[in-house]
């Protein structure tokens, strides 16, 4: 810390403690028997500890639910919190007088209380009202900053778990802000002790009936002894008390002892399920069919996925692979069209099943574990959502976690786990109740190699075996060939390719399938030269020229692909008008498999690769920044027409494919 942050802090706490310590010296220590055993002091210490108590209760009661609605987005809300947060700002007396106002003899809710014979004011009912009325906003502004502040996510996932609301509420959002109950419960019961000028204006001063202790150590100030400072003493004592206690649940969080399962103990047989486990319900693969549209998203997709498949989704960033699941997972309703999950309708015009409902199971980059509950409750816990006997849901969930490997870890609390130990253990959370349909959203990218690697065989495993219909959204093209029965790209909000893994890696029609299949794109407008040859401007006088592009109209957006194998390089410059021939800048070279691949880099065009033998690099004596020649063979490249949806049964017709027309 800087030395100044160091002075001015110092200076800040001096500030506040010195006046008490002064105090604290002035004290007549030996007069303190006598005065608490005096009656004054006794019926006021009692009565404040008393009314204090019963505000506390009142204000944890009324409290924390204004808190929860305040900390929610909807319409009027700031304007609530401004009223809410109002009394913090309002001189103690004035409030005295608001509260004579309404519930006073002649106010306008004591005039009705009066009617049936209750009177509120100046009794100790009154005590506990201004209390209340003062201290309240105090628990509603920390409790709401603490809720606003939570994890993001995590009652979504509850939910889409099978969590009512009610228990959405119970397990998961206030178990995250305990500390912020504590300290805006501590904050409370500190007002409510030092509250006088509301109480003094609205209930009186009656001797073991509204005379709390401020108002006795008030008293106590007009006398001559030095009453006043033991009392005052006094209700320091209790405030350092109250407040101390907020510290209380931060350093009593049960620690989990080391032989609770610090192991991981998930070696590679560890994911065979015990016999004894039983599925949940022996629930056949169901199939899946989305066909709508998100019009502020541009996004247009229509799939059917089969029964028990397992469809790899690829494509760029804003592609709308996350829409995709959003969408299946009920996060996100369709502006139109359908989402049929065997045979529930999910979505269409005038039904819309939140995601609770829809039995379908998401995991996602961040695994969302409840931090709060053990591995063994959280695996449990759509088990329990789902009104499953307490006992049943904990063996169920503990074969589960055996399955991925992390049955030594169910004694763990939720927030002591590495990023592979919480990607396994949503995965069982996930399995746990056989879901309809399971959305793994890019599951392993967040995990270092060997995390990765192991979370991906666990996938591999749990896939096969559970046989449960799969949407795997995923950026790397080995996790959706290795899991993935079926795969689409999505660009731009629409399906681009479909097909098998194999099928779209062979034949790609997208330049992001190309890329995906480690061939070059190069896309631009088609031409037709005076000798009928396709050809592309790719800039600088230069072009690409494939052998045929049937179908493809001139003028009409074409990508060339083409595989590095068929760049021919040479040194130098280019000499003459040779077709495909195009001056290129090296960009980078690099080894692999005992080839080499040269990036190329053009004044104006995509970049793309040459493979070429360690030989030919030495003959060429290339190096980054060397200029080169790149020749594209045109019986090599193939013209695919741009921006077309694709079905697999297009991609098995080639030339019809090829040109999507
Ligand atoms: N909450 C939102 N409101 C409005 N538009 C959104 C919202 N979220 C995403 N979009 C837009 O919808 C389109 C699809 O986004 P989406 O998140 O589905 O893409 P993605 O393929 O999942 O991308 P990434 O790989 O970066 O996660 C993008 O144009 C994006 O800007």
């Amino acid at each position: 810390m800087p030395w100044w942050l160091v002075l001015f802090a110092s200076a800040s706490a001096a500030y506040l403690v010195l006046p008490l310590v002064f105090m604290g010296s002035r004290v007549p220590w030996d007069q303190f028997p006598a005065v608490l055993s005096s009656d004054e002091a006794a019926d006021a210490l009692s009565l404040s500890l008393k009314t204090c108590a019963a505000a506390l209760a009142i204000d944890l009661v009324l409290g924390v639910p204004l808190a929860v609605a305040l900390s929610r987005d909807w319409r009027g809300v700031g304007v609530l919190r401004v009223l809410v947060a109002l009394p913090l700002a309002l001189p103690p007396v004035v409030a005295g007088i608001a509260l004579v106002a309404a519930f006073g003899r002649r106010g306008v809710l004591g005039s009705q209380l009066e009617a049936f014979g209750v009177t509120v004011a100046f009794t100790t009912a009154a005590v506990v009202l201004a209390q209340v009325f003062v201290s309240l906003p105090f628990l509603v502004v920390t409790v709401e900053a603490a809720l606003r502040s939570r994890p993001r996510g995590l009652e979504e996932t509850a939910a889409s778990l099978g969590a009512r609301p009610t228990r959405v509420l119970a397990s998961v959002t206030l178990p995250m802000v305990v500390p912020g109950v504590a300290r805006g419960a501590a904050l409370a019961l500190a007002r409510c002790l030092g509250e006088f000028g509301a109480t003094l204006t609205f209930a009186g001063s009656l001797q073991g009936i509204t005379r709390t202790l401020p108002i006795q150590v008030y008293l106590a100030r007009e006398s001559a002894d030095k009453t006043d400072l033991v009392l005052g003493i006094i209700l320091v004592g209790v405030a350092a008390l109250v407040v101390a206690a907020t510290e209380m649940p931060a350093r009593g969080r049960r620690r989990v002892r080391e032989e609770e399962g610090l192991d991981d103990g998930g070696g590679p047989d560890a994911v065979d399920a015990p016999q004894s486990v039983q599925h949940v319900e022996e629930k056949a693969a169901v199939p899946l069919r989305v066909e709508g549209k998100v019009v502020e998203r541009g996004w247009d997709v229509s799939i059917e996925v089969g029964a028990g498949e397992v469809l790899a989704v690829m494509g760029h960033n804003g592609a709308g692979k996350s829409t995709l699941a959003e969408v299946l997972s009920g996060s996100l309703a369709l502006d139109s069209g359908t989402v049929q999950i065997g045979n529930l309708t999910a979505d269409a015009a005038g039904a819309f099943i939140p995601p609770r409902g829809r039995g379908v199971a998401m995991v996602s980059q961040n695994p969302r574990i409840f931090e709060h509950m053990t591995v063994l409750a959280n695996v449990a816990f759509p088990l329990v959502c789902r009104g499953f006997p307490r006992a049943q849901a904990r063996r169920l969930a503990r074969g589960q976690l055996r399955k991925v490997g992390c049955e030594r870890l169910a004694a763990r609390r939720g927030g002591q786990l590495s990023g592979g130990q919480a990607a396994r253990v949503a995965l069982a959370r996930a399995l746990v109740f056989s879901p309809r349909l399971l959305i793994l959203d890019e599951p392993t990218a967040a995990l270092d190699v060997e995390a990765s690697s192991r979370v991906g065989a666990i996938l591999v495993d749990r896939l096969k075996s559970d046989g449960t219909t799969t949407v795997l959204v995923t950026h790397d093209v080995a996790e959706a060939v290795e899991l993935g029965t079926r795969m689409i790209v999505l660009e731009r909000g629409r399906v681009v390719e479909d097909g098998s893994p194999a099928e779209v890696l062979a034949r790609p029609v997208s330049a992001f399938g190309a890329s995906l299949a480690g061939l070059n794109a190069v896309a631009g407008v088609l031409r037709i030269d005076g000798d009928g040859l396709p050809s592309i401007d790719v800039g600088g006088g230069q072009e690409l020229t494939a052998a045929e592009a049937s179908g493809i109209a001139a003028g009409q957006p074409v990508t060339f692909m083409f595989a590095p194998e068929a760049v021919a390089l040479s040194s130098g410059k280019v000499v003459g008008s040779a077709r495909s021939s195009l001056p290129a800048t090296v960009e980078r070279v690099s080894t692999a498999g005992g080839l080499v691949t040269v990036r190329l880099r053009f004044p104006n065009r995509t970049p793309f690769n040459a493979r070429i033998t360690p030989a030919a690099l030495a003959e060429l004596a290339l190096a980054p920044g060397d200029e080169a020649v790149a020749t594209v063979k045109a019986t090599q490249v193939r013209a695919v027409g741009a921006g077309r949806s694709v079905s697999t049964a297009a991609r098995g017709r080639p030339a019809e494919a090829d040109t999507l027309t």
